[in-house]
């Protein structure tokens, strides 16, 4: 493949998508986005970290700076070039930091179009607590789960009419006249949007979190939306997550209400618990009893909103990684955003992106690198040396750049 604008390392070799995994060679090409605003901060700290653990496991990342937002801008005049969608494409495990979108005016998530664009369709963010990390709740540790946000779809397809446009005004004119829902708009200006979701994007997903709670010793899985009020799109979402725990998984999963039915209520061993809860009240349950939720399944809004709210419980946003996974793709990326108010300050956490990377690496089969960053991250945060954002939670202890936070990592590795 031939790029634009893209310097492809002339050493190194490409990680292959084979049967569902990877075939990671010692030396892989891996392509980096380091985003926006604080991308320029946290983004070669976690390149730095990233590196070192690999060295440190008798392995060399060869890395491949890819651009978009800011940086793409500048070099090629456009938010998104295809140079970027095509080196993802051609060497399928990656990592990016955050990209802004404006707010109202201007262009769409780039964010969702790369996960959009590259089918991306499992946004997987793990909310666990590591040793040290402040909390403002009491037991951070009972925290130890992985919400599934469904990715390239709900309100988040991005098919809306602004207000004042002659659009609006026929879709407002054929939902109240064609569709029957009359005196349903209130007069005047309105935005109208759209929330697809589909049976295809939905099971999907659920299968993919069924699959991880089952590989990795879960408990359960429980499908969260809002469908007492919204029936033909976030119900329809439970009702194929468990057309699909019931359909496809046999013995291997059963659903709550099975249990109900059968009044003794025991699980039987290596079994897969497939529930439901409704949105709002699972916000509750992350605060009151986090230690019943293990793996969550949900659309992309809900999952939106979830992953920051747990987020905060084990640390807050400088702390909190996912990943991006297709099949045969990966793009590991922090639930944060660009945080613009600390761009380019050298003041940003780092971990965010760098736990984000280990993600990138369970992925690769680089388990011993991974466990070496999670043992880094937890030895520099418990000797108290912290980014500002951690520094603010603690007693004491000592505040440092972003790269010197990374510094402190890679000693510890
Ligand atoms: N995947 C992506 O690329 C995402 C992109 N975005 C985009 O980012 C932009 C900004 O979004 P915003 O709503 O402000 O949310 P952000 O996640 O960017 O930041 C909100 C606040 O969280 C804290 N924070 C976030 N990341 C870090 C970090 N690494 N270290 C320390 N503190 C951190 C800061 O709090 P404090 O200042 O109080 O210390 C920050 O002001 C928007 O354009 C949004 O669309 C948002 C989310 C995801
Ligand atoms: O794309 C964006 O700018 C924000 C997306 C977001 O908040 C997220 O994916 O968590
Ligand atoms: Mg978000």
């Amino acid at each position: 493949m031939s790029y634009d604008r893209v310097e492809v390392p002339t050493n190194g070799s490409q990680i292959e998508a084979v049967d569902g995994g990877f075939d990671v060679p010692d030396d892989p090409i891996i392509p980096i986005i380091h985003g926006d605003g604080i991308g320029v901060d946290i983004g070669p700290a976690a390149q730095k970290v990233l590196g070192a653990a690999a060295e440190a496991t008798g392995r060399e990342i060869n890395w491949m700076r890819l651009y978009a937002g800011e940086s793409a801008r500048e070099r090629y005049d456009e938010n998104l070039p295809e140079d970027t969608l095509e080196a993802f494409r051609e060497f399928n495990v990656g990592i990016k930091g955050p990209l802004t979108t404006p707010v109202g005016a201007g262009y769409r998530s780039l964010n969702v179009a790369l996960r959009k664009r590259l089918d991306l369709y499992a946004n997987v963010r793990p909310t666990y607590h590591i040793d040290g990390v402040p909390s403002p709740v009491k037991d951070p540790d009972a925290m130890d789960m992985v919400n599934f946000r469904e990715n390239t779809e709900d309100v988040y397809a991005g098919i809306e009419w602004e207000q004042g446009t002659e659009e609006v005004e026929q879709v407002r004119e054929f939902v109240e006249e064609e569709m029957g829902y009359d005196n349903t708009i209130h007069e005047g200006e309105v935005g109208i949007g759209i929330k697809p979701i589909t049976e295809f994007g939905t099971k999907r997903l659920v299968r993919r979190a069924i699959d991880y709670a089952l590989e990795n010793d879960r408990d359960s899985v429980t499908l969260i939306h809002k469908g007492n009020i919204m029936k033909f799109t976030e119900a329809q979402f439970r009702d194929w997550g468990f057309e699909v725990a019931n359909e496809e998984y046999g013995d291997e999963v059963i659903t709550e209400d099975t249990l109900w039915e059968q009044r003794d209520g025991d699980v039987p061993e290596d079994t897969v618990v497939v529930n439901d809860r409704i949105a709002d009240a699972m916000l509750q349950w992350l605060l009151l009893r986090p230690e019943e939720y293990d793996v969550l399944a949900m659309p992309n809004l809900n999952g939106d909103y979830l992953s920051d709210s747990a987020g905060a419980q084990i640390g807050g946003l400088g702390i909190a990684p996912g990943a991006n996974l297709g099949d045969g793709r990966v793009l590991a990326e922090p639930v944060h955003g660009s945080a613009p108010k600390h761009a380019g300050n050298d003041e940003a956490n780092p971990t965010a992106m760098i736990l984000s990377g280990r993600l990138m690496f369970d992925q690769m089969g680089w388990d011993d690198a991974s466990q070496k960053i999670y043992d880094a991250v937890e030895g520099a945060i418990s000797s108290k040396k912290v980014t500002y954002d951690i520094h603010r939670q603690i007693d004491g202890g000592e505040k440092l750049a972003t790269s010197e936070f990374a510094d402190e990592i890679v000693d510890n590795i």
